[in-house]
């Protein structure tokens, strides 16, 4: 069978569901485990997927859809379809060309990326291959304020669009495949973000940023002083902090950012939280349980976003993201309120099929489900996608309006 037909298909792969199981042949088990698993038994990862299921599209017809319009505004420019690039850490485990392959294909695409501040590229490369496309830096803002502060100041200068800051990691969750596989980043790759701190090291910090996981990971003990962490940044040392707070640090974010950069927060899943968020000022919320490696258990993402979207009154955009596999999962979010969608793994096992490619192809395959969704639907611009379209269906089959 040829690879390719006269649509520019590749023919080994039509959806995400494929590209995950190319990727899962490809990648070594190590980095699959790592991509791949949630926390604990893993059920908020199925969770978030299954969730989507629930929903139900009630399409209108003789509409004239000729012409659609995927695109939407986001950070002053036009992202050709309602979804980016979830920050991910480590993306050469996938890939030896990382995440320049990631940006690259972000933008020949017109999407916006998020770079995880644990990178195996640093963000001025990252910044240099996207050649103006926006990008946003996912920042796990340290106890150790120097380290962060630098690194923020260095995204701005780059030219990033935005700081989404972590919100869901006050610990690391539990990973049971990482422990028993004793994940590391292997030696030939770099923490990128994080080097020159290594070279400057303070007596402390002379070993090269690992990826080992460590106990500390899980804070303090009760009774005992929190000392924050020293020494080499790895992400289970540093991304964790459960010192994190809104009054504390969220001012202090905004400050550093300065009108340049927006300041985001991602991992809200409730309506509380929300209204924290807009009343500390923030320019909009990621609704997201990080791709359920964090609290297993917490509730599926597109289930958290209606209470969400209520709380916020369109104050701030809201986005979402988790388990989005399809077209069809994009237009469901975005009925019920979400503004924009992100995804994660579904670009890991892009870059583990054909590099840069294979986000390519990730990113084509759902632009061109969101195009069809839509046309299907009877809808040309995504500003008209609303809950009308939807209905929900119970356990026993009975279905609701919205
Ligand atoms: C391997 C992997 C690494 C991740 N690294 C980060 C990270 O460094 N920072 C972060 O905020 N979220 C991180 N996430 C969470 C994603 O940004 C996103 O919330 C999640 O992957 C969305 O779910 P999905 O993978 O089902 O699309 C990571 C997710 C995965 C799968
Ligand atoms: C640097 C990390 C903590 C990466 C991460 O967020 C993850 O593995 O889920």
């Amino acid at each position: 069978m040829p690879a390719k037909n006269s649509n520019n298909h590749d023919l080994n792969c039509l959806t995400i569901e494929e590209l995950e199981r190319h990727a899962a042949n490809i990648m070594d088990k190590q980095t699959r485990d790592y991509y791949n698993e949630g926390a604990d038994s893993g059920s908020t990862v199925k969770e978030n997927s299954d969730a989507f299921k629930k929903y139900r599209i009630r399409p209108r017809v003789l509409r004239d859809v000729s012409k659609i319009d995927t695109s939407v505004p986001l950070f002053g420019h036009r992202n050709s379809i309602p979804l980016g690039v979830a920050p991910t850490a480590m993306q050469c485990l996938a890939h030896e060309d990382g995440e320049l392959a990631t940006a690259r294909a972000c933008r020949n695409a017109g999407v916006v990326m998020g770079l995880s501040s644990f990178a195996t590229t640093s963000l001025e490369d990252v910044a240099a291959a996207s050649e103006g496309n926006p990008n946003a830096l996912q920042l796990y803002l340290f106890e150790e304020r120097s380290h962060s502060r630098k690194l923020i100041a260095r995204a701005k200068k780059a030219g990033f669009k935005a700081v989404f800051l972590t919100v869901d990691t006050p610990m690391l969750g539990r990973r049971n495949l990482e422990i028993r596989n004793q994940f590391k980043l292997p030696g030939h790759f770099r923490i990128a973000n994080f080097t020159e701190e290594e070279k400057e090291g303070n007596g402390e910090q002379k070993q090269r940023p690992s990826m080992q996981r460590t106990e500390s990971a899980a804070g303090s003990m009760e009774g005992e002083e929190r000392v924050p962490p020293s020494g080499p940044i790895t992400f289970h040392t540093h991304a964790a902090n459960p010192t994190l707070c809104w009054e504390k640090d969220i001012d202090w974010l905004k400050q550093e950012c300065g009108p340049e950069m927006e300041v985001w927060v991602k991992g809200i899943a409730t309506a509380e939280d929300a209204l924290l968020a807009v009343h500390h000022g923030v320019d909009g919320i990621v609704v997201s349980n990080h791709g359920g490696r964090q609290l297993n258990g917490a509730m599926a993402t597109l289930d958290a976003l209606p209470e969400v979207v209520e709380a916020v009154q369109k104050k701030i955009p809201v986005h979402v993201d988790g388990g989005i596999r399809h077209g069809t999962d994009v237009f469901k979010a975005l009925a019920l309120g979400a503004d924009f969608v992100w995804i994660g793994r579904p670009v890991l096992w892009g870059l583990a099929y054909k590099g840069q490619q294979g986000v390519e192809l990730c990113l084509r395959l759902l632009a061109d489900e969101i195009r069809l969704c839509m046309g299907l639907a009877g809808v040309c611009k995504v500003e008209d996608i609303s809950k009308d379209y939807l209905v929900k269906i119970d356990k026993s089959g009975f279905v609701a309006r919205l």
